[in-house]
Order: C-alpha cells, then structure tokens, then sequence
C-alpha cells in the first residue's frame, strides 16, 4: 500500500470505497493492519480502557498518547497515523496548540478532538499551523459525566439538527474529517453527504465514508464481557488475529460491516 494521506481519503470518498479504521496502540499491530490495509490507524484515547483497565478514557494523559504513538510509528507501513487528544489537552487554544504539537512530532500525521461547534476556532488555528484535524461529534467518551453513560446521541430531532449544523461547521472551519459515533445510521447518512469530507463512523451505520472500532473489540477481548452493540467479534470464523484484521478490512470494504443488528 503505498502511503496513505489526506489526498487518498478524499478519493475513497469521491469513488465510494470505504475507508478502514481501526484501533492500534503498539508496533505490532500498526504492522499487522496498515499489512492489511487498514487504511487509517486510530492510536485512541480509549487505549485508557483497554491497555490501562480504567472506567472512563479521562485518565489518559498527552504523555501517554505520544508514546503510543511513538510506538505505532515504529510497525506502521503506510497507513496515515491518527492520535487522539486527551481530555483536557485542548480546553483552551494554547493547550490545544502544544498538546497536538506532541502528537504530531511523536508520530501523528493528524490529531483527533472531541466536541461540537465551539472546537471551531481551535480546528482552524491547528490547519493553519500543518496539522490535520479530525472533529469526533454525536457520542463524545471524554464527555460521558456531562452526557450520563455511553449512550446514542441524535435521536431527537432538535439534536439531530445541531449534529447536522455542527458537522458542517467543522468542515467550514478546516476539519479534514470527521467521526460520528453512536448516532442514528440515518443522520450519520445525511451528514455524510452534507460534507466533502470523508466521515468515519462507529455504530453510525453503513451509510458514512468509513468504519473504526477499537482493535480489542474486533477481536472479541473484553474485560466486562459486555460489548456495544455496534461491535463485531472477527475472530469467531478465524484461526489467527491476522486473519480476524484481514476479515474486518473485507468485510468494511464490501460494505457487509456494520450490517442491520450493529447499527442504531
Ligand atoms: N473497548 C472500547 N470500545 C469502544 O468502542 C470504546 C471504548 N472502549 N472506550 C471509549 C469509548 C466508549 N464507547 C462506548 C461504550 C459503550 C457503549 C454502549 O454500551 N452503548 C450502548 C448504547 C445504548 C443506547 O443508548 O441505546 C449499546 O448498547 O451499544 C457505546 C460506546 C466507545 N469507545
Ligand atoms: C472509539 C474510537 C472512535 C476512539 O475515539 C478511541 O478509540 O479512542
Ligand atoms: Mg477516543
């Protein structure tokens, strides 16, 4: 695969082939996936849940973040690396600034932020300074105190119509992307072709530009053994995790993943 950019994800979107993202926070899984072809690398905040056994991604710290990226840069072949902002790395601009600055030298090719309209002065300060910016919207994890639990955002109209609103404001302000999380598939559709850019979702259906999910997820390794509805166990059909990824990459590809029972 030859190296992935922004470039080749506005293609994805313009020629409807959808994009893969997965989860990686080590060498060895940057390596196994941008070998398979997972198109983006999500070195995510929810490596707080899944390497580090918290409750909640808001323990997670910059320091933390840059050094799995660090590490994803190491196994990465080709794949465009993106890292998440922790809570509380872009609560104001200067903040915002040093804090993706750490991402983006530890190995980032762009940085992930969690919020809503007001992420716009923010997004358009990180553009004008080279650094991609993804805007996360709809179910935000470094927010659950404020939205009690882990639930589907959008449901209401009214909020369906802010989400709307939100996403096209992001783009106007320079985001290069966007990720939708548990929101109605038929919103996340409508956002999707509302923007140019490409939209990622996660338990947002099939009608978005790509698909993420966590990589402990896919390859059904849970601590709680309860796993959200909009995830797949790959490895039920498979011997090995190389395999499991493979299948994942096949399934978003061919549109199978997410299919009606993943969706909301
Ligand atoms: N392992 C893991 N996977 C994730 O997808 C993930 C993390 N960790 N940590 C950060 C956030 C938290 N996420 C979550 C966690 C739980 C649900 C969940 O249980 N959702 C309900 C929705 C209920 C409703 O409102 O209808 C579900 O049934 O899926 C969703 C997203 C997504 N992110
Ligand atoms: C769930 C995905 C989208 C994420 O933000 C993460 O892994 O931290
Ligand atoms: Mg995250």
């Amino acid at each position: 695969m030859p190296d992935v950019n922004l470039t080749t994800l506005y293609k994805l979107k313009q020629s409807a082939e959808k994009i893969v993202c997965l989860t990686a926070y080590d060498a060895t899984f940057a390596h196994l996936e941008s070998q398979a072809g997972v198109e983006v690398i999500l070195v995510g905040d929810s490596l707080g849940m899944v390497l580090q056994g918290h409750d909640s991604t808001l323990p997670v710290t910059v320091a933390d973040m840059a050094y799995h990226t660090r590490s994803v840069k190491r196994g990465n072949r080709g794949a465009l690396i993106m890292a998440d902002l922790p809570f509380m790395a872009y609560a104001t601009l200067e903040q915002t600034l040093n804090n993706s600055a750490a991402l983006m030298q530890a190995g980032a090719h762009m940085v992930k932020l969690e919020g809503a309209g007001w992420l716009a002065e923010n997004i358009t300060a990180l553009v004008q300074r080279g650094i991609p910016v993804c805007a996360h919207l709809g179910l935000t994890p470094q927010t659950v105190n404020v939205l009690g639990g882990y639930k589907v955002q959008g449901r209401e109209q009214a909020q369906a119509d802010t989400l709307l609103a939100d996403a096209v404001a992001l783009e106007a302000a320079g985001a290069s992307m966007l990720l939708l999380e548990c929101v109605p598939s038929d919103l996340a559709t409508r956002i999707s072709q509302s923007v140019k850019v490409p939209v990622i979702g996660i338990g947002a259906g099939s009608g978005t530009d790509g698909q993420v999910l966590v990589v402990h997820d896919m390859l059904g390794l849970s601590i709680s053994g309860r796993l959200p509805r909009f995830v797949k166990n790959f490895m039920t059909e498979t011997a090995d995790i190389p395999a499991a990824i493979k299948a994942y990459v096949d399934a978003v590809k061919a549109v199978e993943f997410p299919a009606r029972e993943h969706e909301f």
